[in-house]
């Protein structure tokens, strides 16, 4: 079976290196072509565009940086709707708000093709270690034929039900996760103001009731002010973004997320959006010290 994959960012390369490895038959796409030689290496094909991957494979799978990207990728000239037809399946695993996924879905199902949103939880080193958590969404069928895939790529698949569940799913899942950062920011620079030893106060952390993977594997990098990317904070802003129009539509009142969505804001405006997520904790430094 060949199978298309677009988008070899971060995240696309490493779960497109697990697939290939893993016996697929791959065909990708990359805007910034030279991100697909490390998988030509391994035995890809590269298609010209979008469309020209979909016309090869039985599905396609994308891994995309945001809702005007998804879309432009489907929709554009040389985008994957010029090829989706009866038979072909599109996996759309970027994080984007249930519109996006509602409007992707409706366009491809429009043209006979079956339409799967599943979104991952889990950055760049379970995307590595084919660990990540699937939120699946949409055609079933579509789902269990992709199930191989999403074996290699991760630890446990679900499947939520129509479309708009993954993402909102994901949506409220890094809502938690952006708020926490914050917080956890602000705890290490309380404790070294007041004169506290920061990295006593993960061990303090990893020993109680809130230990947690990010706080163990960012904190020691956040102490030495290493924002090396793994999950880029210019992504972490838009899904506060996008989980905060969530809480609007369903009149969800979030200051602490709102909150946080100003400090990644701000942490963007600073020049850290490529940054790993983490970096807000500069922003958390630097209002601290201006008041
Ligand atoms: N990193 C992480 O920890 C996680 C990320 N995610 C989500 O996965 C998605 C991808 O994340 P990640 O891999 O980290 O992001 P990256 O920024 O590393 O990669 C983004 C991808 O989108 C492509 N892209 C960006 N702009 C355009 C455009 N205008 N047209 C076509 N392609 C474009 C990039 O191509 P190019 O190489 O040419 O720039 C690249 O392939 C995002 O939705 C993110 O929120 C989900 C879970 C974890
Ligand atoms: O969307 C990114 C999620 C990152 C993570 O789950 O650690």
């Amino acid at each position: 079976m060949e199978v298309g994959f677009l988008g070899l960012g971060i995240m696309g390369k490493a779960m497109s290196i697990n697939l290939i490895r893993s016996g697929f038959k791959l065909t990708v796409w990359n805007r910034t072509l030279s991100k697909c030689d490390e998988l030509v290496e391994l035995g890809a094909s590269i298609g010209e565009t979008p469309a020209a991957v979909v016309k090869k494979c039985n599905y396609t799978i994308a891994m995309l940086s945001d809702p005007s990207v998804a879309l432009s990728v489907v929709f554009d000239k040389d985008g994957v709707l010029e090829q989706i037809c009866h038979g072909k399946g599109y996996i759309d695993m970027s994080t984007v708000g249930a519109d996006t996924s509602s409007k992707i879905s409706e366009a491809i199902t429009s043209k006979g093709g079956s339409f799967l949103e599943a979104p991952v939880s889990g950055s760049k080193k379970p995307a590595e270690d084919g660990q990540l958590v699937i939120l699946a969404a949409g055609e079933k069928a579509l789902y269990d034929e992709a199930i191989p895939a999403f074996d290699i790529m991760g630890k446990k698949s679900f499947f939520l039900g129509q479309v708009g569940n993954g993402a909102k799913m994901k949506l409220v899942v890094n809502m938690i996760m952006g708020s926490m950062m914050n917080a956890f920011s602000e705890g290490l620079v309380l404790a070294d103001r007041s004169g506290l030893n920061p990295h006593t106060l993960l061990d303090v952390l990893d020993l109680g009731g809130i230990a947690n993977p990010m706080f163990r594997l960012k904190g020691p990098t956040m102490i030495q002010n290493n924002y090396s990317p793994a999950f880029p904070l210019k992504h972490q802003q838009k899904d506060m973004r996008l989980a905060l129009a969530l809480g609007d539509e369903n009149a969800v009142s979030m200051p602490v997320a709102a909150a946080a969505n100003e400090a990644f804001k701000k942490a963007r405006s600073l020049g850290l959006g490529d940054l790993d997520f983490s970096a807000v904790y500069e922003t958390v430094k630097t209002l601290e010290h201006s008041s």
